[in-house]
């Protein structure tokens, strides 16, 4: 059956263009609506596949309150726009579409764009399926596994991490005699957590038996499913001192509660604390709908085993087995830190490395993007196989096509022999693209064919190569406003965009540069045979106020120079950049160099003048030069005329 698309389009000769091109590829084109009134209506009565959306569409509502929409109905949608504001970006970030294609278009850009959303809307409904499918049964077989009912409540959450993201977990059970029996489990490390009953929670938090009865009896329980974040968690908090206790001592900002109605009478309250402010979601509590049974069968056999009177005895004393605490998966070796932060990142990495799809790692400079690379090859099927890594900072502009793609013999003066390009080297592997945003503009256009077709093609080769690379791209610009400013494609941000990991400065990680200021300590001293065993107080205390612009590196810098100045066996002393120079240089703005203001002064122009370059009104005349100057400079500068509409 052929696929069915609906076109939403208010220029009708682009509409019309846009039509002619799918139905000639083979789609059923059932519609073309130019508002999104009339995009309801097509939508209800043809069922599209598919949805082109323009941004700016006839009427008060956009083609993003369209796509909000879209999403709920699970219907593929690829933005088409001209557009690359960066409010605008943003917001139509946010609606996850498929794809994006800027104008004007070329034919197979569009076919390819096609072919992309609907691999990856097949592709994410039924991975979706599977990885759901995979976690009932990892619940069912802890149904069998042997241990003591807080061990099952453990197991669960560790299963359960990667779907519903937590920093700490309680588990209560209220008997009918007022008995209650409860667990907690603090993450402390990627698959390492710490048991936390409420003995130890008294003796945490300094609370009385007494006091710690009074706060339980007044706390709040949710009868069904619920999730609290920002003023709501704080409201709940208030209600329920034992949370506000609970949320003030971990630094906790949101919560879920999903209660469990067991098969044999009571309800099991499982719960799940964020220190992320927007962590939980409606997605979550459907998740929940269709877990519950599975959930609600293996407490309730935990719960029998606590039933017997063996199991009783040992209800609350019981220690976990010691490979229930940890459980550590190599592969995050050299990325040190234990902070909720960075245990986002590793969940994202232990995510996305098996598979093939592309990441985009992002971050200021300094913050382990590399390293998040490494682990992604390391991590994945393809880790025996080459890994590329390629500096788009680093290399001359004129050399990076054929650095990328290679070149046949007497391709150009000084191609003496053919040469196998970075992206061929890396067959079967992976290639890691590093300072993507640095890449010229009009390499991008062939970069983005390259990952759409998976192709390439050596400079003055006959014909395409096609290619196996999984791509990785890194970068410390802000890629969204590199678009607005014209310097980054639109199309190949979204490209590229598919999976992106977001590193953390280290400013925003504080808890971890004890750790990393020990790890560094420990190294250097191994390296240079000096023993120096630790770091004063006071030293720890300076690190951990300064805010480290450089971050990781600056870091690792500044130890590696303490222990050899260092005297003694402890680091006693530290010399740090004064605070309010490097405050300065972080908040300062990048100095644009001249040829970004050229560019940017001439992109100003020609926008004023839509895009019209010869002639009275036109940006030669404005600019006072030549057009076939003006043309020649915006050749060099990579300005293309659809960044001028
Ligand atoms: N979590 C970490 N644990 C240990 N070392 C780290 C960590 N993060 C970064 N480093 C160290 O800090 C230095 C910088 O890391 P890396 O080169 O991966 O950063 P980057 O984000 O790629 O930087 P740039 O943007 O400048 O290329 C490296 O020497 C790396 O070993």
């Amino acid at each position: 059956m052929r696929d069915k698309v609906l076109i939403v389009e208010d220029q009708f000769i682009e509409a019309n263009d846009l039509r002619l091109m799918l139905e000639k590829a083979g789609y059923q084109v059932t519609g073309i609506a130019r508002s999104v009134q009339k995009a309801i209506e097509l939508i209800e009565q043809e069922k599209p596949s598919l949805v082109l959306l323009d941004i700016y569409l006839k009427g008060k509502l956009t083609g993003i309150d369209l796509a909000k929409r879209l999403r709920e109905e699970n219907i593929a949608f690829v933005y088409l726009s001209a557009n690359s504001n960066q409010d605008v970006l943003a917001e139509a970030k946010a609606t996850q579409p498929y794809g994006f294609l800027v104008k004007p278009f070329r034919e197979k850009d569009v076919l390819v764009a096609l072919e992309i959303a609907r691999y990856r809307h097949e592709h994410s409904l039924e991975s979706g399926f599977r990885r759901e499918a995979a976690l009932q049964k990892q619940l069912a077989g802890l149904v069998t596994s042997a241990g003591n009912w807080q061990h099952t409540i453990m197991k669960i959450g560790v299963a359960i991490q990667p779907y519903i993201s937590f920093d700490l977990m309680r588990g209560e059970l209220k008997e009918a005699d007022h008995t209650r029996y409860s667990s907690g489990f603090l993450r402390i490390g990627f698959n390492e957590y710490q048991r936390i009953d409420f003995p130890e929670f008294r003796v945490m938090t300094g609370l009385s038996m007494q006091a710690y009865e009074v706060l339980q009896r007044s706390g709040h329980t949710d009868s069904i499913a619920a999730f609290y974040a920002g003023k709501a968690f704080t409201e709940l908090c208030s209600r329920d001192p034992l949370k506000k206790l609970v949320a003030g001592y971990f630094g906790m900002a949101s919560y879920l509660s999903l209660p469990l109605h067991l098969a044999g009478g009571g309800i099991f309250y499982l719960s799940f604390y964020s220190r992320s402010a927007d962590t939980y979601t409606h997605e979550h509590l459907a998740l929940f709908n269709r877990l519950q049974q599975a959930l609600a069968e293996t407490i309730d056999a935990a719960l029998a085993i606590k039933k017997t009177p063996e199991g009783a005895e040992t209800l609350k004393e019981d220690p976990l087995p010691p490979d229930g605490n940890s459980t550590r998966i190599s592969g995050f070796e050299g990325i040190v830190g234990t902070s909720h932060r960075l245990l986002n990142v590793f969940d994202s990495i232990a995510q996305v490395a098996p598979l093939d799809t592309s990441v985009l790692i992002l971050g200021e400079s300094g913050t382990g993007k590399e390293r998040v690379a490494d682990c992604l090859h390391r991590l994945s099927p393809r880790k025996m196989k080459p890994f590329i890594k390629v500096n788009c900072a680093a290399l001359p502009a004129s050399l990076i096509e054929s650095e990328l793609f290679g070149h046949e013999k007497g391709a150009f003066t000084g191609a003496t022999d053919r040469r196998i390009g970075k992206f061929e080297q890396a067959s079967g592997g992976t290639i890691l693209l590093d300072e993507i945003g640095e890449m010229p503009i009009e390499l991008q256009v062939k970069w983005l064919r390259v990952l759409q077709e998976k192709e390439i093609e050596r400079i003055g080769g006959s014909a395409p190569i096609k290619v196996d690379v999984r791509v990785i791209a890194a970068t410390n610009r802000d890629l969204e406003k590199e678009v607005a400013e014209g310097r980054f494609r639109l199309d190949l941000y979204y490209r590229l965009n598919v999976f992106p990991i977001q590193l953390p400065p280290l400013r925003e990680r504080k808890e971890d540069i004890p750790t990393l200021a020990n790890h560094f300590v420990s190294y250097f001293s191994r390296k240079t045979g000096k023993k120096i065993t630790g770091i004063s107080a006071k030293v720890l205390q300076e690190l951990q106020a300064y805010r480290w612009p450089g971050n990781v590196r600056e870091l690792e810098h500044l130890m590696e120079r303490s222990v050899l100045l260092a005297k003694g066996d402890t680091i006693r002393d530290i010399v740090l950049p004064d605070q309010k120079e490097t405050n300065h240089a972080t908040d300062a703005p990048r100095v644009k160099t001249i040829l970004e203001n050229e560019r940017d002064h001439i992109l100003e122009v020609l926008k004023k003048c839509e895009g019209k370059i010869w002639g009275a009104g036109g940006a030669a005349e404005l600019l006072n030069v030549p057009p076939t100057t003006l043309q020649s400079k915006m050749k060099k500068l990579g300005i293309k005329k659809e960044h001028t509409l």
